[in-house]
């Protein structure tokens, strides 16, 4: 089994006068992948090559800072559950290993007074561009999504009103995974541990080096290589909820390099959360789950991958 691909063409960031043959025919394209494998590359976007490289640039040169002058930006110091720093095996995406062996910075929040990292010029606006370029596109495939299961269009987009405020939870990630020497790595420590992740849907971006890995629902594990040019799409938790398991919400992880290999490797995700305030229920009407309010199912979420104080 691989990934699919689905052609955007027509329907980009820049564009929406598709036929609506088209648009169905993209809408049947990502149902069946969504509910097949869970995961699906989208190419021609908008979103370039290019704009993911300059993003991927900048973060490099803050994660090449010293600790020190990263420690005061850290995710825990932000009167924010979210934004911020996470140092080298801060996060464990999967409880059951020692923490994963990757750094990241989230942007969450758009106001210009909360803070930045000053010692990269360029670092808070090249963030804060790409959060919208992904917010722009994630709404426009879930659209895709409420039309693909035959339901009002705005059904899932109108619980995404406020991405980029402090009443959503919707976060940037900029994820950076240093080289690793496996031979001194703790048992069973990965670099990004087996998860599924927690919102509605995620966009990742990976660099050249690949490395991810998508649970098919077989029970193999299946690469999801780099596709430069694309962006990889997945289901996340609440969304598997929300359509009472008709989108799967794929288990995914990123492995050690095999041993000698020296390279390190970047990512950027997207995650994607419903407003905070949002009641997700089945919207099938099935009550195959309870309804939850969003916030409170994400922080759930949350405690499990910092460790429970
Ligand atoms: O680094 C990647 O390619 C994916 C990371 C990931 O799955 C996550 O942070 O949830
Ligand atoms: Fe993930």
């Amino acid at each position: 089994m691989e990934i699919p691909i689905v052609n955007f063409e027509g329907y980009t960031l820049e564009e929406s006068n598709i036929s609506s043959q088209d648009l169905q025919k993209l809408c049947n394209s990502l149902k069946t992948a969504f509910t097949e494998v869970g995961f699906v590359y989208l190419k021609n976007t908008g979103i370039t090559q290019h704009e993911v490289d300059e993003v991927m640039k900048i973060s490099k040169e803050f994660f090449d800072l010293p600790a020190e002058m990263k420690l005061p930006l850290s995710r825990s110091t932000y009167n924010d559950p979210n934004h911020g720093w996470v140092s080298l095996e801060r996060e464990r995406l999967n409880p059951q290993r020692p923490g994963d062996l990757k750094e990241a910075f989230n942007t969450r929040l758009l106001q210009p007074d909360i803070k930045w990292p000053e010692n990269v010029p360029g670092f808070r606006e090249k963030q804060v561009s790409f959060f919208m370029r992904c917010k722009d596109l994630s709404l426009k495939v879930l659209k895709l999504m409420g039309r693909s299961l035959g339901l009002d269009p705005d059904v899932f987009v109108s619980a995404h009103k406020y991405i980029g405020t402090d009443k959503n939870g919707t976060t940037l990630r900029t994820l950076y995974y240093p080289p690793v020497q496996s031979d001194h790595a703790k048992e069973g420590q990965l670099r990004c541990g087996e998860h599924s992740d927690y919102g509605s849907i995620t966009l990742v971006f990976q660099s050249p080096e690949g490395g991810l890995e998508v649970l098919s629902r077989s029970g193999e594990y299946i690469s999801a290589p780099y596709i430069p040019g694309t962006a990889l799409l997945n289901i996340a938790d609440l969304m598997q909820r929300w359509t009472s398991d008709v989108f799967i919400s794929a288990v995914h992880r990123v492995l050690l390099p095999p041993s000698g290999n020296s390279n390190t490797r970047q990512s950027l995700a997207f995650f994607v959360h419903p407003d905070d305030e949002a009641l997700i229920t089945c919207c099938d009407g099935s009550n195959k789950y309870p309804p939850v309010n969003s916030v409170d199912y994400l922080m759930e979420r949350f405690k499990e991958s910092y460790g429970r104080k």
